[in-house]
């Protein structure tokens, strides 16, 4: 019986990096690739949630992957490629993209597949997602999405009402005082704070 041989693994795509006028730089495909194959991994620095707040205090990061957590904020995982020399840094956001990234929290890994076959100069893109361009009330190139300010403002209200709720979910002291009464005594506190809920999956 013959068993075929694995297919062998394929080493990184050659890429190089070009400008690509409004959108700055881009990555570009220096040889083909077919679909379904490993492209690059999206390479930086590996950091927690404490650090990328003290990095990004006012500035939205451009570079930032979000690789996922749990429910509380402080176990998220980022890769940072604001310091990278890789060609990966340079992926610009496409709708109708060539590129699928597939996110492993436990390996703290980014690693891009082909959704289509490639060609030597096709410019690399994959889908940042639509909240990327709402967040920062921008409207991307490449994107037939409705990134309109009256959608940006929609998106924006639904964000605060959603992060109200959450924040009066949280604080027991706001719950006690919808129900009418707040707590009187130390004793009656310390009841109400000991029913403190956990934060809801976002
Ligand atoms: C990870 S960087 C990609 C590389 C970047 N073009 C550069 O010059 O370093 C993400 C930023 O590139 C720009 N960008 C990426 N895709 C874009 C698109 N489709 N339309 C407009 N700007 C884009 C935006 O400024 C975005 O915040």
């Amino acid at each position: 019986l013959a068993v075929p041989s694995p297919t062998p693994a394929l080493p990184e795509l050659r890429m190089t990096v070009k400008d690509c006028g409004s959108k700055g730089l881009g990555a570009f495909a220096a040889e083909d690739r077919s679909q379904g194959a490993w492209v690059c991994d999206y390479e930086g620095e590996v950091i927690d949630f404490a650090q990328r707040a003290v990095r990004y205090v006012s500035e939205e990061p451009e570079y930032l992957f979000h690789l996922g957590g749990g429910a509380v904020a402080g176990s998220h995982v980022y890769i940072d490629a604001v310091d990278s020399d890789h060609a990966s840094r340079a992926i610009n956001h496409a709708q109708d993209a060539c590129l699928e990234p597939r996110v492993s929290l436990a390996e703290r890994r980014v690693a891009f597949y082909a959704l289509k076959d490639i060609k030597a100069g096709d410019e690399l893109s994959f889908d940042y997602g639509e909240q990327y361009w709402l967040e920062r009330g921008l409207a991307p190139e490449d994107d037939s999405r409705d990134y309109s300010p009256e959608r940006v403002a929609r998106e924006r209200a639904k964000l605060a009402d959603a992060q109200a709720a959450s924040s009066s979910l949280q604080n027991p002291l706001s719950r006690r005082r919808r129900r009418g009464r707040a707590p009187s005594t130390a004793e009656e506190l310390a009841r109400v704070l000991g029913e403190r809920p956990e934060r809801p999956d976002p």
